[in-house]
Order: C-alpha cells, then structure tokens, then sequence
C-alpha cells in the first residue's frame, strides 16, 4: 500500500533511535559480568517492585544509559498520549473501527468509561452480577440438571482468545477450585478432543459454555453441535437444553440461532479483543470453578496494574521498561524470538496463552497507516515450564548462535506442602539466570575439572564444548504467591507491554487480519474435498494432497 501518512515518521528515522544505534555499537561489546563487576549493586538501579511483583532486569545488556534512551524512544513514539487514548476508549483500534477497552472490565473503581457517548461501567457490571447469581446456583448445587443432578463438570468449548485464557487461569489458580466441580477445555476440531473429553462425562452433570466472541468460529460451532447431538442422545427432550448449555458471546442472533436460550447468554462487546477477553464473561468457566470473589480479585490485581502502567513514570514503569527492553533486543541486537520461563506448575500454559497475547497483537509487517515497516516487529513467543525446559532445549540458549532473551516467572511462596521441592525448583531458576549472565570462561572451566574427578586425559577434546559464554539477557520475575491478585497482575503487566511495543512499532495491536486467509481457504478446500471430479483449481500441490486425501478416504472417485 501507498505510504498514506506523511506525518508518523518512522521508527527508524527518530532522534532516540539514532542515538540508540550509536549506544549499541558501544554496549554490545560489554559482557555483563564486567557491568556487575562495575557496579556490584546494579539490581537496585535495575529492578521495580509492585505490590507483590519483583521485576528484576539487572541481568540485560544495558549501562546506565541505556534506559533513558528507551524511554526517550517511547516518548518520541508517543506512548503516553497513546496510552490515555487507549483507557479513555477512543477507538484506536482503526482498521476495524473500535475502542480497546479490556481495562474498562476490570475498571474496580468504576470511573465511567465512554463508548459513543455511553458509559459502559453499568453494562460490565451487570455482566458480573450476571455471571455471579448464576455461578453461585452451580456452585452451590440449587441449578439441577434435567434429571435433578447437581452439576459436577463444567465444559468450555472455544478456541483463541476463548480457550487459552480461560483454561490458563483456571489451571493457574487451581488451589481455589470447588471442590465438586471441574473444566474440561475443547478447543480442538479434531474429533478426538472432543470424543476423548466427553467419554468420561456424565450428561446429567455436565454444563457446556459455549465460548466465542464471534460466535460463527468453525471449530467452535462444530464441537458446540458434537456436544448437543451427544447431550441429546441421553436426554432426548430439547427443552433440557436449556438447563445444560449456556453461551458466551457478543453475537446474539448467532446464540439464539444455534439454539440458546438468550437468557443463558452471557454477553460481551466489540471493544474486547479475543486475546483480551479472559476478563470478561469469557472469565464464565473460571467463575463457576474458583467463585466471583476471586474472579474479582483477579481483576483488582489487573486493575492495580492498570494503575501503576497509567501513573509510574517511564523509567519506573514494569510494563514499559519489559517492553523497552524487548525493543533493544528485537530491534538493535535482531534477537528474532523471546523466551517465556514459567517456575511454577500452575502457570504451565502461561506461554501459550503469551504466544497468541503477543504473536497475534504485533506479528505484523504493515504498520497502522498501512505502511510497510523497515524494521522488525513482534519476535517469536515461545516456552514452556521452565524446569521442564531445562532438560529439553535449554542448551540452546546457553551454548547456541541464536540471542534468546528470556523472562524467568518464578513462585516464592508454594501453594504445596513440599517446600523442599519449591526450594529445588527455585534454586534451579536462579541458577540458569545467574548462568545465563555469567557464563563460564576457558579458565573456571579447566579449574572445574580438574576440581572434579573427571579423566584429565580428555580435557582437551572437551574443553571447548563445555566453556559458556555468557552475556545472555534474562528478567526474573518473582511473584510472592501465586493469587487472583498476583495473577491478575502478572497478565495485565504482559498485556501493556505487548501495548507499548505496538506504539513503538506502529502498529494496530488490536486487529488480526492475518488469521483470514486460511480460514477463507479452508472453506473452499473443505468444499473440494467432496467433490465428485478430480480437483485441479489449486497450485499442483495442494491440488496432488486434496487428492490423495480423497484417494484415502475413498471420496470423490468417479
Ligand atoms: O471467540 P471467537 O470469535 O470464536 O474467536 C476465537 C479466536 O479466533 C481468532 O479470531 C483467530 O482466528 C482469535 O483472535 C480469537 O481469539
């Protein structure tokens, strides 16, 4: 597309970025060791604490100039005038002309909010007041079942925004659960999701919350029909329906249409964006697992965030300097992914839900006027549990030719019994970053072994394999104790980063126009699958694997 917009200059072009440019050539040849060897007491310039958050950034790639100058750069980008613009609901959403308003959900203070000329604080809480009778009926067994059973499992069908969201917070906050009540979470459109889920339940008991924003997502609405035709199996009657499904969505007529009972719809708006919906009635599935007034803390420690994202000045800011410094590695060093290190069995799923949070918010080539950008945009989430990492891909960041900066989520207080083990899985934590940092040089490691028992006479074939260069960048995060509270917080502290670093780059974080494509594909493929002739409409590839597919499973022959 044409470059419409004569008056952004880019990212590129910025007083701050040249400086930046100017102050890389210099820090990049510094090794960390030396920066703490320097300034022993770094961490305490270099880390911020919140209200239960540690965020300690004293193990990156920056002298003392380095965050002023990322600062100067978000200013120049105008993140703060951007940001009040986010919060007060104008719609900086642009390509689909809506406000982001995730914020205004957790908005615990109840400052009204205006969307076209509506406050919408009366509406979000007469969501939760929704949510709140009717979980509490469930959880406390007074909403039957069609044969008078209390419900004792509850079924989230979605995908996207309304499946990792959910499903991450309700295993994060697992200690809270009821005690009779468990989530089974269908995401995939592979018949054994749902097949493997549904054989161990009991329709009786089983509640299904059909969760979509849209409500017209293929995989979505496919398992909602597998899950009814199975439910009619055993209770026949259709009017039981009502008892047993209720739905999610900002997308009435699609409700009524798949055959819920609206007054089992709990609803949404436009202004939620799917990766941002945990905190709205997509939040339902956790709600009836761990109650409203947790649900509500949750919100209160996301709000809290909110706050110190909206008032800490920048070089105070959690939210700005994580984003900041992903910035320095994305843009300066070219790191092209980020690593996301979770020490705490409740947060496993916490880099997936990140991966579609940021990948599908900034993986974007195109910037919000249309631009094509010159530099390069959101890196590549990934991870997994860290300790689970360690023995797995681990090797890579510490001994490859790839820069992964990485932030390490650590637990301090264990919901468990085992303080043994948490101090293990702690001590294994601190040790990759502090390893990470320092590395081993030719001399520590030669003394190692000869320290060690080790067979001396191999020292010169092994040598070089065991020396660790260092100097790779981590953020610990220390979260006191996993809560609704410190929960909330650690989401909303991701979400403005991905926020910031979408000024700095430009771009419209709130669209997804990527995802369109293969979904439009798919419906013709789907189509040709059942064709009665040969398909040849598709390149020669797709064209031979529809093909052979139709060969296998016997459709299509003349
Ligand atoms: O909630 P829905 O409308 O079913 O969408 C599910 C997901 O699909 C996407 O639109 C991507 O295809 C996500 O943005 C969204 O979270």
């Amino acid at each position: 597309m044409a470059n419409t917009n004569k008056e952004k200059p880019s990212l590129t072009t910025l007083p701050a970025y040249k400086k930046l440019q100017k102050h890389f050539a210099q820090v990049s040849q510094l090794h960390m060791r030396r920066l703490f060897s320097v300034d022993p007491q770094r961490v305490n310039k270099y880390s911020i604490e919140y209200n239960g958050l540690f965020l300690d950034y004293s193990k990156n790639r920056i002298s003392h100039e380095t965050i002023p100058l990322l600062c100067e750069l978000a200013k120049e980008a105008d993140l703060e005038s951007w940001r009040e613009r986010m919060f007060s609901g104008e719609k900086i959403n642009n390509t689909e002309g809506r406000a982001v308003l995730h914020t205004a959900l957790r908005n615990r203070t109840n400052t009204p909010i205006m969307v076209d000329g509506e406050d919408i604080m009366p509406m979000i809480n007469s969501t939760i007041d929704k949510m709140d009778a009717f979980s509490e009926k469930v959880r406390k067994g007074s909403w039957k079942g069609y044969t008078g059973k209390k419900i004792t499992n509850i079924v989230n069908v979605g995908i996207g925004g309304s499946d990792l969201g959910p499903k991450m917070v309700y295993e994060a906050l697992t200690p809270y659960h009821h005690k009779r009540l468990s989530v089974n979470f269908i995401s995939n459109v592979d018949g054994a999701h749902i097949d493997q889920s549904l054989e161990k339940l009991n329709p009786e008991t089983t509640l299904f919350v059909i969760s979509s924003k849209t409500f017209t997502t293929q995989e979505t609405l496919t398992n909602a029909h597998v899950a009814r035709e199975w439910f009619l199996q055993s209770a026949v009657d259709e009017a039981h329906i009502s008892k047993h499904f209720v739905a999610v969505s900002t997308n009435r007529e699609g409700v009524i249409k798949f055959g819920i009972d609206p007054e089992n719809m709990f609803e949404f708006w436009d202004w939620v964006g799917g990766r941002y919906s945990l905190w709205s009635a997509i939040g339902l599935s956790v709600v009836l697992a761990v109650g409203m007034k947790k649900f509500k803390k949750m919100l209160s420690g996301a709000h809290s965030m909110d706050q110190h994202f909206r008032e800490a000045p920048l070089e105070q800011n959690m939210p700005v300097i994580l984003a900041m410094l992903g910035i320095w590695y994305n843009n300066f060093f070219e790191a092209e992914s980020y690593g996301i290190f979770p020490y705490d069995h409740y947060l496993r799923s916490l880099t997936m839900y990140l991966e579609q949070a940021d990948m599908e918010s900034n993986g974007k080539s195109v910037d919000r006027d249309g631009r094509k950008v010159d530099y390069a945009t959101g890196p590549i989430i990934w991870g997994m549990s860290g300790i689970n990492g360690q023995h797995a891909f681990y090797q890579s960041i510490h001994q490859g030719t790839k820069m992964i900066p990485s932030d390490f989520i650590v637990s301090m207080l264990t919901h468990s019994t085992h303080q043994d083990q948490h101090n293990i899985m702690f001590a294994n934590a601190l040790a990759q970053t502090e390893a990470l940092m320092r590395g081993r040089n030719f001399d520590e490691t030669l003394a190692d072994i000869k320290a060690s028992d080790a067979d001396l006479g191999d020292i010169e074939k092994r040598i070089h394999h065991m020396v660790f260069e260092g100097n790779h960048p981590t953020n610990t995060i220390l979260i006191r104790k996993l809560t609704p509270r410190t929960l909330g917080m650690l989401l909303a502290l991701y979400e403005h980063k991905i926020f910031v670093q979408g000024i700095v780059w430009n771009l419209n974080s709130f669209d997804q126009w990527g995802v369109e494509l293969g979904k439009q594909l798919t419906k013709t493929i789907l189509e040709d699958i059942d064709q009665p002739y040969e398909v040849r409409s598709h390149d020669g590839s797709t064209n031979t694997l529809i093909n052979y597919y139709r060969d296998v499973i016997g459709v299509g022959t003349e």
